[in-house]
């Protein structure tokens, strides 16, 4: 692989005080009451039932991948750090790394043969000459100073040979069966432009999701991501920390995690364990109104068709704008109700891949929403790292809106063949 360093976008943030709330859309007219569909939320964590070893352990892993991504995105910000481009060209950066090692790390604690499916491998770190040295060097140190800081006296000190080991943990290849499915960052090209990212990682048995649990170091706790764009990589204020430390409430906080647990519902809690706050039910929007709906997209157009998705919306009677955001964050603005309808159409030709995906399918699913294809079929975790019979994109909203969504892909697919 080649390790060409490529200078994150400069990025001036200019402190901006905590955001209010926004103003709650009115719902009218046609609203499609979703309420009997959706499931009864549980009134505080999904809490685990049978899995709530799995979902203690993948809230610690994803917290401390969290911190860790922290890190880098200030760094890149500053210019202190720099991302590198796979073969495949996309970006990757320490973090990417460094993330999939600690959570491969904390879960070979509890289940030494456990198998996963991520998306980075160390090739280019143990291949890469002196350039994919230096980079192992500093992933190693990075993540043994996140397990110092999140363990304490308990934080072992890893070796770069067990650090290679953890990254490459990701080379399963999925399939019937336990395997967890981790996307370390998702968006990292939003993480290098110090935008919205997700740590993404999901528990499947058999080709049922089953535990996710995503990180979104960046998402505001209430509102929209977009509206927040200025405000992205600024810390809490001094005095914000200093009451967090006192552990009294500090209203409006950043960086959200999301879980989920087949059949317990869907929750989110702060990703900082400083700030006191009980994980919170959230659901998918309970009605549809097409004047105040909102949809959101991939930001790049070469990741989604943006003219496929404006003719759905259009026959959705959709009349704002799309959020085009980065990564799942867009499944966690639909299973917490900031947008009605997530839409992606890749090219034709271009294979899904399970990670960019299974977190945020089984958090909405939870919500009260529902994920298909565009043919309305599940998609298949069971068939190895990619979504091989996807049939030409996934579409997730409130179970109620399903249906109609279903009719207007099929509304603008058969006008586009025209
Ligand atoms: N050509 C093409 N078509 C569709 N999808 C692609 C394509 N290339 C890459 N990817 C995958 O998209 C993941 C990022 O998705 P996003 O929704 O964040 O896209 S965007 O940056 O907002 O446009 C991204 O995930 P990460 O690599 O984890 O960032 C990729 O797996
Ligand atoms: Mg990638
Ligand atoms: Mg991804
Ligand atoms: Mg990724």
């Amino acid at each position: 692989m080649a390790l060409r360093a490529i200078l994150a976008r400069s990025s001036s943030h200019p402190a901006a005080p905590p955001p209010s709330s926004p103003t709650p859309s009115p719902t009218t007219v046609t609203a499609i009451r979703a309420a009997s569909a959706a499931k009864p939320a549980p009134a505080s964590s999904p809490a685990g039932g049978a899995y709530a070893l799995e979902l203690e352990v993948g809230l610690d892993a994803v917290r401390m991948a969290s911190t860790l991504c922290e890190e880098v995105q200030a760094q890149l910000m500053r210019q202190d750090e720099t991302a590198d481009t796979k073969d495949d060209r996309s970006l990757v950066t320490l973090a990417d790394y460094a993330a999939q090692a600690i959570i491969a790390w904390r879960i070979q604690q509890e289940w030494p043969d456990f198998t996963m499916v991520g998306e980075e491998d160390a090739e280019a770190l143990t291949e890469g000459g002196e350039g994919g040295a230096q980079t192992l060097e500093k992933i190693t140190a990075l993540v043994n100073k996140t397990l110092a800081k999140h363990k304490g006296d308990a934080a072992p000190t890893l070796s770069s040979t067990e650090i290679v080991a953890a990254i490459n943990k990701g080379g399963g290849k999925g399939g019937k069966g336990r395997h967890w499915i981790l996307d370390p960052v998702d968006g990292t090209l939003g993480f290098v432009r110090g935008d919205q990212y997700a740590i993404a990682l999901a528990l499947m048995e058999d080709g049922d999701l089953k535990v996710g649990v995503m990180g979104c170091p960046n998402m505001p706790k209430t509102g929209e991501v977009l509206e927040y764009d200025s405000s992205y990589t600024y810390g809490f204020s001094p005095s914000m920390v200093t009451k967090m430390l006192a552990g009294e409430s500090v209203g409006w906080y950043k960086g959200c995690i999301f879980a989920a647990v087949k059949g317990r519902g869907c929750t989110v809690e702060p990703c900082d364990a400083r700030i006191k706050a009980a994980p919170t039910p959230v659901t998918v929007s309970d009605a549809f109104d097409p004047v105040s709906a909102k949809f959101c997209e991939p930001v790049m157009k070469a990741n989604s068709s943006q003219g496929f998705t404006a003719s759905v919306a259009d026959n959705l009677g959709i009349a704002s704008k799309p959020l085009r955001v980065y990564s799942q964050v867009k499944y966690g603005s639909v299973a917490r109700a900031d947008a009605d309808v997530f839409m992606k159409f890749p090219k034709a030709g271009y294979k899904e891949k399970i990670w960019d995906h299974a977190a945020g399918v089984i958090i909405v699913e939870e919500a009260g929403g529902k994920v298909t294809d565009a043919g309305g079929a599940p998609l298949d975790w069971a068939g190895g790292r990619y979504l091989d019979t996807l049939d030409r994109g996934i579409v997730a909203t409130s179970a109620a809106l399903h249906e109609r969504l279903m009719d207007a892909v099929s509304k603008s697919w058969s006008s586009s063949q025209l």
